[in-house]
């Protein structure tokens, strides 16, 4: 039987991610939207620690079975940090990635090109039935462009600018932004420590 690797998130452009990075021969990977009777776990913490653990250890306790939770977000240096963890509700709780794009853009009107820096994070949540919930943690340094670039990825990709390759992280094939994305890193160093076969 192949092993199933359960992801708390509902985020379809993660879930496409999650996919490309962890699935092959024997491995799939499910999320919220294969659980549709559960209802959605509210991000209550204010850090990604607490967040990614509150969304880990909240389906393992309901289903029992090993658990990945990914909490993520952008942190832009002029904002000082912002949007940060609440970069999926940044321009309200309906979770609109043109409207937080739009907003991003906007509060960055002024800025010049040298101080657009900013950074992906991802903090990655491993909870396991009657054991102590495990993190791992990656960043993807980039720059906030001026416009949007490029349609592949999600979130904030068409206005992440990755000065090493000259284009957005939404210009970039899927290989391209896993090989280097904060999703991507915060996935190899789980697989150093893990095995998948053991989650
Ligand atoms: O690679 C990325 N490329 C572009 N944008 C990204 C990326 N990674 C995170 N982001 C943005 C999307 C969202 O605005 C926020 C994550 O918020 P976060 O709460 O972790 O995810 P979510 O609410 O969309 O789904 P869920 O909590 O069900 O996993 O950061
Ligand atoms: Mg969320």
């Amino acid at each position: 039987m192949a092993t199933e690797l359960i992801i708390a998130t509902t985020n379809k452009g993660k879930i496409n991610e999650f996919k490309q990075l962890l699935e092959g021969e024997g491995t799939i990977v499910k999320s919220l939207l294969d659980y549709q009777t559960i209802s959605d776990i509210p991000e209550t913490g204010v850090t990604f620690h607490e967040n990614a653990a509150i969304k880990a250890e909240t389906l393992c306790r309901l289903l029992n079975r090993t658990v990945i939770a990914d909490d993520s977000g952008l942190e832009i240096d002029a904002l000082n940090g912002e949007p940060g963890v609440y970069s999926a509700r940044y321009a309200g709780e309906q979770k609109d990635d043109q409207a937080n794009i739009d907003k991003v853009l906007h509060e960055l009107q002024d800025v010049p090109e040298g101080q657009r820096t900013a950074r992906f994070v991802c903090v990655m949540a491993v909870a396991q039935p009657d054991e102590e919930t495990i993190f791992f943690k990656g960043q993807f340094e980039g720059a906030i462009a001026t416009s949007r670039q490029g349609e592949n990825g999600f979130g904030y990709d068409p206005i992440f600018y990755v000065p090493a390759l000259g284009k957005t992280a939404a210009e970039l094939t899927s290989d391209e932004k896993n090989e280097r994305s904060h999703r991507g890193k915060a996935i190899q160093e789980l697989l150093k420590y893990k095995n998948l076969f053991d989650l």
